[in-house]
């Protein structure tokens, strides 16, 4: 029930739908119950005394009931779906809400189907219960009570004979509740499991055909989809038992009413309508007593799901960013004092006592092996991740003292591997500043240098990507992402890797035209190429974490360092990487 109690400011704002729909339920109940009724009173009253112009009265009776019924069913059945889509709907936006508040350290942990599959099937398993499992709950109590009343109003002992097997049902239903939820719980990570599979195939499938692992992937999602097959058995395996187990006990309980009413009627208590009437009450009964299995079974469903959406609503956000934007302007002075980084507890630590300074205008670069820190150091300017020891300054000010929005809005980040989405090239560009005006997309393309090849493409700017930005080169990807970086016009500007996949010319002239938009602002570049970062004001080498030498190019050149170690072994190949022109 904690579950439920959780989940209460979803659904409670849509609590009159459900009051609604449960009254109507129990309309319904009551007129069911009247059917027996009906029976009775024409057997008793009109067919033995032979009374039978009051047929066409009862035929009349039967259809206002049937009627009545007919609406209020419409009415349940209505307010009950409207109550539970009303409610998923809050829940799906919030985890949308959530899913774009959530930590890097979230995603890096989190699997893609398994969200998906939270999204979707969690949410419709949880709309499942709201719209039907509630009425469904009620309709059980209340047919139960409605029904174990008539009877006792007609025949106290033969009610109490009809109602011995109760226990029995209780105690059943109880064991299978206990049952059936960690086995609902397992097909939900199971399917978890399999989406996941599914999403990384469908994202991998270049690498897959590229290194021919088609079968090896069939083999895993045959594995998966085993597993899921499994929970699935296992579940109605238990199902199985369930229902024939209480139809059975049900069936004793009939045998028991029909021996000891047929007794009664014989003896002269108990009138043969009367009988008639407890033969579709005890079913009326027992039936959503069986039910009730169902009724837990969608419960558990509905926990299960539950406790998935909880999971994702409950984790943590990104930060503790309490502090509200405030549209603060930033120079771009960054500063890190002795910056110590680690990514997983008790893990080695990814930064070692960082500290180096750069003023607005300066343009700082970062080399060093693959795995030496050099994102990580971009990152905590964003805050993307949380340095474990020491601080982090822009314009002086710690970064934890700037709105997460008001930071990032100044530091314009081109990330190693670029994202470009399934909609046309002028709203990536201008995807962090939908409010530009086409001039100001083109210049930042054209400082980009993108803007040739994208008027080249048949609709220009309006020209519609693929997804992941399907139909672009590696390095038409990069521009895009750089033109989009310069187009929030920002006081930071983060190059990771970002022109790795374009030609050195190209690349040369792409940094050109940053001197000039850059000009008072502070650009770091990350690269593995000396060309790239050859003109830095300070280029920072890094190794395990550490910076183990810094300086300009020319000096580092003479240092006997590991720059130079880099530029020998790039030298070797001078012509090819630095060119005739001097990059
Ligand atoms: N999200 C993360 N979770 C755990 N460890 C991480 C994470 N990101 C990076 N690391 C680890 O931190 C270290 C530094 O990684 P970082 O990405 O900063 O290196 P890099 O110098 O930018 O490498 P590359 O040139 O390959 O991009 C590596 O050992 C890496 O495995």
């Amino acid at each position: 029930m904690d579950i439920f109690k959780k989940l209460k400011k979803y659904y409670w704002p849509y609590k009159r739908f459900l009051i609604f729909s449960l009254i109507s339920m129990l309309f319904v109940t009551v007129i069911t119950a009247a059917y027996p009724v009906v029976l009775q009173l024409t057997i008793d009253e009109v067919i033995y005394p032979g009374n039978f112009e009051l047929i066409p009265m009862i035929v009349i009776a039967f259809i206002v009931l049937m009627g009545i019924k007919a609406l209020t069913v419409y009415t349940q059945q209505y307010l009950g779906d409207l109550f539970g889509i009303s409610t998923v709907y809050k829940v799906r936006d919030d985890l949308y809400k959530k899913l774009q508040r959530l930590s890097f350290k979230y995603y890096d942990n989190a699997k893609t189907g398994d969200l998906m599959s939270r999204l979707t099937a969690d949410v419709e398993g949880f709309r499942f219960f709201l719209s039907f499992g509630f009425a469904e709950m009620l309709r059980v109590f209340s047919m139960v009570t409605v029904s174990l009343a008539v009877m006792l109003y007609y025949s106290v002992p033969l009610a109490l004979v009809t109602i011995a097997v109760m226990p029995f049902l209780a105690v059943s239903v109880y064991m299978f509740d206990k049952r059936v939820h960690p086995a609902f719980l397992g097909i939900r990570r199971s399917f978890g499991r399999m989406n996941t599979r599914v999403q990384e195939n469908i994202s991998g499938m270049n690498t897959v055909k590229s290194l021919s692992r088609e079968d090896f992937e069939i083999g895993r999602y045959e594995d998966k989809g085993e597993n899921y097959r499994d929970h699935y058995i296992k579940t109605a395996k238990i199902w199985a038992k369930y229902m024939p187990f209480m139809e059975f006990v049900g069936n004793v309980s009939v045998v028991a009413l029909l021996a000891y009413g047929g007794y009664l009627v014989m003896q002269g208590s108990l009138q043969p309508g009367e009988l008639a009437a407890f033969f579709s009450l005890v079913w009326m009964f027992l039936g959503p007593l069986m039910n009730f299995g169902f009724v837990v079974n969608m419960f558990s469903q509905a926990k299960a799901s539950g406790e998935r959406l909880l999971e994702v609503l409950e984790s943590d956000l990104e930060l503790d960013d309490q502090i509200e934007p405030k549209g603060e302007s930033i120079k771009g002075h960054v500063t890190f004092n002795n910056v110590t980084l680690t990514y997983v507890e008790d893990d080695d630590e990814a930064l070692k006592d960082i500290s180096f300074d750069a003023p607005p205008g300066k343009v700082v670069g970062l080399i060093g092996a693959t795995g030496s820190g050099k994102s990580s150091i971009t990152q905590l300017m964003t805050r993307f991740y949380e340095p474990e020891q020491g601080e982090v300054l822009i314009d002086g000010k710690p970064t934890t003292e700037y709105s997460l929005k008001d930071l990032r809005k100044h530091i314009g980040f081109v990330l190693q591997e670029p994202f470009l989405f399934s909609t046309t090239i002028k709203e990536n560009i201008s995807y962090g500043n939908p409010e530009a005006s086409m001039d100001d997309i083109i210049d930042a393309a054209k400082s980009a240098q993108a803007h040739d090849f994208i008027m080249e493409m048949p609709n220009g700017y309006d020209t519609l990507l693929g997804e992941r930005g399907m139909g672009l080169s590696g390095g038409q990807k990069q521009r895009i992402s750089i033109a989009r970086a310069l187009l929030i016009n920002p006081s930071i500007l983060v190059l990771d890797d970002a022109t790795s996949a374009v030609d050195m010319q190209t690349e040369f002239k792409i940094q050109s035209a940053l001197k000039e938009v850059m000009h008072d602002r502070t650009t770091f570049i990350i690269a593995h190429r000396i060309s790239s970062l050859k003109h830095a004001d300070e280029i920072l080498v890094l190794e395990d974490g550490e910076i183990v030498e810094r300086g300009k190019h020319d000096y580092l050149l003479q240092n006997n360092g590991p720059y130079q170690r880099i530029y020998d072994i790039q030298y070797q190949d001078k012509e090819a990487i630095l060119g005739k022109q001097h990059v």
